[in-house]
């Protein structure tokens, strides 16, 4: 009985302020960390390269398994992307894998990923070294223990280890408010009613990873979207980026994806070969949106993605997506608005 948690509607009444100024190169810049967040996540082994991408219809088997790539250590963004510049890449031309799998062969030749990684802009890398060299906010005294070279990779593993102890309240929070529920899926926000505690969570959230969402305004986030999967349900290849570039709140620039249970499918990264695995307090960040296409909507051909069929356990897990423009304004003013067209395995 596959099913998706249903979003629900979204406010928009008027045009809120822009922020437009605000992100400068953010999203860019959020590609990189979501480079980073995802190499200091998988190891350095390289993958074979994924059998199971979307076609051109975003249609994915429905028998194949996900490359989940799990190791200590990291391996550089480009390893885990794909591409014509992969490593691998002849070897596995010379092996057949043209022919046994176009999808992804075909789908690297054509769109070379392109992981380059530029300077963060300065507010973001003020915002980076200050988190550095703030003292750690969590769990007990531990030290968040670096297996990656990079240099933002500290900073990245404190916002994991803090946001761990904000996702166990939410899991907590989300369970009573799960109670009367008999789908229990959706349960955070709906874009009308707003929650004290959970939007207290979002503010703790929002400044948790200072240095992956610095210079956005807590406003243009949505409100968390909780999410429950059973064994059997999951959620097919789609794009977070559904909210039109002419509605009040503007695109969704990022999506800010919390794990709130270690158990369950991953939330694969089609285009990328790419699976993060559920772990409580795991976050990702990704764009849907780059810089220069803000104002257009256009979407980010990189960040679709999937949720992999949860074969055993409960999945929970929570969205937050940000808004290139205040979204609770709009929201608060009290009309819920659809957000834009569905997507879902829509390209
Ligand atoms: O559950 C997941 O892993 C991903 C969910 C998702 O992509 C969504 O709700 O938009
Ligand atoms: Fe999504």
């Amino acid at each position: 009985m596959p099913s998706k948690p249903k979003a629900k509607p979204a406010a928009a009444t008027r045009r809120a302020s822009s922020s437009f100024a605000r992100y400068g190169n953010a999203a860019a810049a959020a590609a990189v960390v979501a480079a980073a967040v995802m190499a200091s996540l998988y190891g350095s082994t390289l993958p074979p390269p994924p059998t199971n991408v979307s076609d051109s219809a975003g249609r994915v088997p429905e028998s194949s398994e996900p490359p989940v790539i799990r190791a200590e250590g990291a391996a550089s963004a480009e390893q885990a992307s794909g591409g014509d510049e992969h490593p691998a890449c002849g070897e596995w031309a010379a092996s057949g894998e043209c022919e046994r799998n176009p999808a992804y062969m075909g789908k690297a030749q054509r769109v070379p990923v392109d992981w380059s990684l530029p300077e963060l802009p300065p507010d973001l890398a003020t915002a980076q070294r200050e988190s550095d060299e703030a003292p750690p906010r969590a769990a007990g005294g531990a030290r968040p223990r670096c297996v990656d070279e990079r240099p933002d990779c500290a900073s990245l593993a404190r916002a994991n280890l803090s946001a761990c102890g904000e996702a166990a309240f939410m899991l907590q929070r989300l369970l009573a408010m799960a109670r009367d529920e008999e789908e229990g899926d959706q349960l955070a926000e709906d874009g009308c009613t707003r929650d004290p505690t959970i939007d207290a969570v979002t503010k703790r959230m929002t400044r948790t990873a200072p240095a992956w969402i610095a210079g956005v305004p807590e406003e243009n986030a949505e409100y968390f979207q909780i999410l429950k999967y059973e064994p059997g349900q999951f959620y097919r290849t789609h794009h977070d980026q559904q909210s039109a570039h002419w509605t009040p709140q503007g695109v969704r620039v990022y999506t800010f994806f919390v794990y709130l249970s270690d158990a369950g499918g991953g939330t694969r990264f089609t285009d990328l070969g790419i699976t993060v695995t559920p772990k409580l307090g795991r976050a990702v960040l990704w764009p849907s949106v780059l810089d220069s296409d803000l104002l257009t909507g256009e979407r980010e051909p990189k960040t679709h993605h999937e949720a992999v069929t949860v074969e055993a356990g409960v999945k929970y897990a929570a969205n937050l997506w940000i808004h290139l423009y205040d979204f609770k304004s709009p929201s608060r003013a009290g009309e819920c608005p659809f957000l834009g067209q569905n997507t879902h395995n829509g390209r």
